[in-house]
């Protein structure tokens, strides 16, 4: 699909494929639809970016909680967006060892306590061992600082959601 084929389709049908790059906020792509017709990907990726950043704290932080957590309760019982679901079993989220899920899940409790949205990682571009020391790490930061660093994995997820539509052709569902 591109730019051409982007800039003629309908506000439902752009949503149908772009309703889920960023996760389960269909709100965004659907705002920044108003700026057709689009140059280019970079194009769109640069006003999604805009839009988050220019949401309040609590904005930015309704859409981390919108992210599932890293083999959490949804991929447990199935009900991860399938984005999602394929971006944790490419980082082996989805195979994890008894002892690596335990302490994981710890992590993931003691980050969620913490700062009161769950960790977001783009899964893609880190491996099993990245995110674990990465979840360490940002445990140590303050919440301005932590909340900066995940919308930027919130926007790394986007960028690489953007591309694989655009290469594989494929409709892109919740
Ligand atoms: N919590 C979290 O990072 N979730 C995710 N990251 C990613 O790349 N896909 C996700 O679902």
């Amino acid at each position: 699909m591109d730019i051409c084929a982007v800039n003629v389709l309908t506000y439902e049908e752009f949503l149908e494929i772009f309703g889920n790059v960023v996760e389960k906020c269909p709100l965004i792509p659907a705002a920044i639809w108003t700026h057709r017709p689009f140059s280019s990907l970079a194009e769109i990726e640069a006003h999604i970016s805009d839009f988050i950043d220019s949401l309040s704290q609590s904005g930015k932080e309704g859409i981390l909680r919108c992210h599932p957590d890293l083999a959490g309760r949804d991929h447990l019982s199935g009900t991860l967006t399938r984005d999602s679901q394929e971006e944790q079993r490419e980082a082996g989220m989805t195979t994890l060892e008894h002892a690596e899920l335990s302490r994981l899940t710890r992590l993931n409790s003691a980050y969620k306590e913490r700062f009161g949205f769950p960790f977001v990682i783009c899964a893609r571009m880190n491996s099993k061992a990245a995110i674990m020391r990465q979840l360490v790490e940002r445990l140590e930061n303050s919440r301005p600082t932590e909340t900066k660093r995940a919308i930027e994995e919130v926007k790394k997820i986007c960028h690489l959601r953007i591309r694989y539509i655009v290469l594989s052709d494929v409709p892109n569902k919740l």
